[in-house]
């Protein structure tokens, strides 16, 4: 009985992430402008630009609340940072595609992103994994657990420390295993779905390095940040 049951530490440790991960939302001005501006390709990438560049900005201010994520060696912190960004955005934008935004919104933001100079090569597994997270039908805490287990992915490029990194992932998915039993009762196997989107979320990275490129040679700009996070020069 004791294993189904979420401790008093444990509801403490989710709150933190879980507060976190609500507190950082994308910024008002950049979705009000998602209706407002006009729908060139050339606008709708400024736009999506402008948001991705939120994007990252929230992510750092998330991540620097996870519980330990600070007392890990520097570098492996950036390390972190840099090699979980796309999935942790990719998860972000799925779920405010498929729950968080006011109604109207999806559709436009759907909109710009299928006109906004992406070829159809990384359309379709972008959307696909949009609707796989969609049928998902998670809960914030899972959704917020579920990216915070994506940063302290201790098999990233350049981390030194795996078991630092390991330490601090293992007592979340041991919350996020019993939040799924607890939110998805009928589903015994939803832990294991969950986990499975994050394989799908590692050949995301793939796509999303071609559509950088592919932007690149359109000579598409970047912001500072977005060429600090991925290395573009
Ligand atoms: C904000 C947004 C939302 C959904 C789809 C897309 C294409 C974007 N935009 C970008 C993404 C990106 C992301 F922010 C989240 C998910 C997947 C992503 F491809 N990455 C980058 C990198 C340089 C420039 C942009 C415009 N861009």
């Amino acid at each position: 009985k004791e294993k189904a049951e979420i401790t008093k530490e444990q509801q403490a440790f989710m709150k933190v992430i879980v507060d976190s991960y609500n507190r950082h939302q994308i910024p008002q001005d950049v979705t009000k402008k998602l209706l407002q501006e006009q729908y060139s390709a050339e606008e709708n990438f400024i736009l999506l630009t402008e948001m991705a560049t939120s994007q990252v900005q929230v992510l750092v201010e998330f991540t620097k609340n996870i519980p330990g994520f600070l007392s890990l060696d520097h570098e492996d912190q950036i390390a972190l940072l840099k090699g979980s960004a796309v999935e942790a955005m990719f998860l972000r934008s799925a779920q405010v595609l498929s729950t968080k935004m006011p109604n109207g919104h999806t559709e436009v933001l759907e909109e710009r992103i299928r006109n906004s100079g992406i070829s159809e090569e990384f359309m379709t597994p972008m959307f696909n994994f949009y609707k796989s997270i969609g049928k998902l039908h998670m809960v914030q805490e899972e959704q917020a657990l579920l990216t915070a287990v994506t940063i302290l992915t201790p098999d990233r490029p350049f981390v030194k420390d795996h078991p630092a990194v390991e330490r601090l992932q293992e007592p979340m998915l041991e919350v996020l295993r019993k939040l799924c039993a607890l939110h998805h009762p009928r589903e015994p196997q939803y832990f294991a779905r969950l986990l499975g989107r994050l394989t799908e979320l590692r050949t995301l990275n793939h796509y999303h390095t071609e559509m950088l490129t592919s932007w690149r040679m359109n000579d598409q700009k970047f912001t500072p940040l977005l060429c600090e996070i991925w290395d573009v020069q």
